[in-house]
């Protein structure tokens, strides 16, 4: 991991690299995000490979419903623990543990035998946590690595509802004037970090209205609609705590840091 990259946000300011971005949309200077993954190590993406449109909308509506109901909740922090026997993952809700097992059955063609093991190990030894994002058309995410001391190699994330353009920073880069590389994830796509994708690029969302996507030598615009993010991490030893202390992402949507649910039956808590 390359010094100068915080792995939280606090001194993200007004024309710090990582500030917010005036354009809510595409302007004729954009560069279109590839439909293809870039050619960056360690990430993965099929762009053909899609949730199934049932499965997309029962995992919708189940957190809509349960996790999104008050205004102003746009972040959510779910976990779930192994059994000792690794069978059963405990403490995510049901929809959860059916989409990751069918998201592992999806992946596992595309992707090395040892990065679909690392995600979706037969028994797993550390706790998951599911971080669910809904954003509204021209919010995005910060670009950020994702938390060093609490989470592990190997996240796999799942866009529904509506696609989204990611944006994927060389982190020894990010103070020269590199573009960034842009990843068009159509709704119901996934996308695998590991390796150098996790811990040498940061990810981030910008913040629009819609975006630019290559097409045939051309480009098309694609508007935004709501879209809610289901990512899977794993918990570092000792890292099984929450506190107040976790959120690790600031949505530029928002003027404050997003909220966190309330510790409830799928939270770990110190014994
Ligand atoms: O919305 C997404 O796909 C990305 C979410 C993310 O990077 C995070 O929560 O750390
Ligand atoms: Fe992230």
């Amino acid at each position: 991991m390359a010094e100068g990259i915080a792995d939280d946000w606090d001194d993200d300011g007004p024309g710090s690299p990582w500030s917010l971005f005036d354009e809510m949309s595409p302007s004729p200077k954009m560069t279109p995000a590839s439909l293809h993954a870039p050619p960056i190590s360690g990430l993965f993406f099929t762009p053909s490979l899609l949730l199934p449109c049932e499965m997309a909308d029962q995992v919708t509506q189940f957190c809509l419903k349960n996790y999104f109901r008050d205004a102003g909740v746009n972040q959510i922090m779910l976990f779930g623990v192994a059994s000792p026997s690794g069978a059963i993952t405990s403490g995510l809700p049901p929809p959860l543990v059916a989409l990751l097992s069918t998201m592992s059955t999806l992946l596992e063609p595309s992707l090395p035998p040892e990065i679909h093991a690392l995600i979706f190990p037969h028994k797993p030894t550390r706790a998951r946590q599911a971080i669910l994002n809904l954003y509204l058309p021209g919010e995005g995410i910060i670009p950020h690595v994702d938390l060093l001391k609490r989470f592990g190699d190997g996240i796999v994330g799942i866009s529904l509802g509506s696609s989204c353009v990611m944006q994927f920073a060389r982190v020894k880069e990010v103070d020269k004037d590199v573009s960034p590389l842009q990843l068009f994830l159509p709704e119901r796509s996934m996308v695998v970090l590991s390796g150098d994708a996790r811990y040498e690029w940061t990810h981030g969302i910008e913040k629009r209205t819609a975006d630019l996507v290559a097409e045939a030598g051309s480009h098309r615009e694609v508007q935004r609609g709501v879209r809610l993010s289901i990512t899977f991490r794993w918990l570092l030893p000792g890292a099984d705590v929450v506190g107040k202390d976790d959120n690790d992402v600031i949505r530029l949507g928002d003027v404050q840091l997003a909220p966190q649910t309330q510790p409830g039956p799928g939270i770990l808590r110190s014994t």
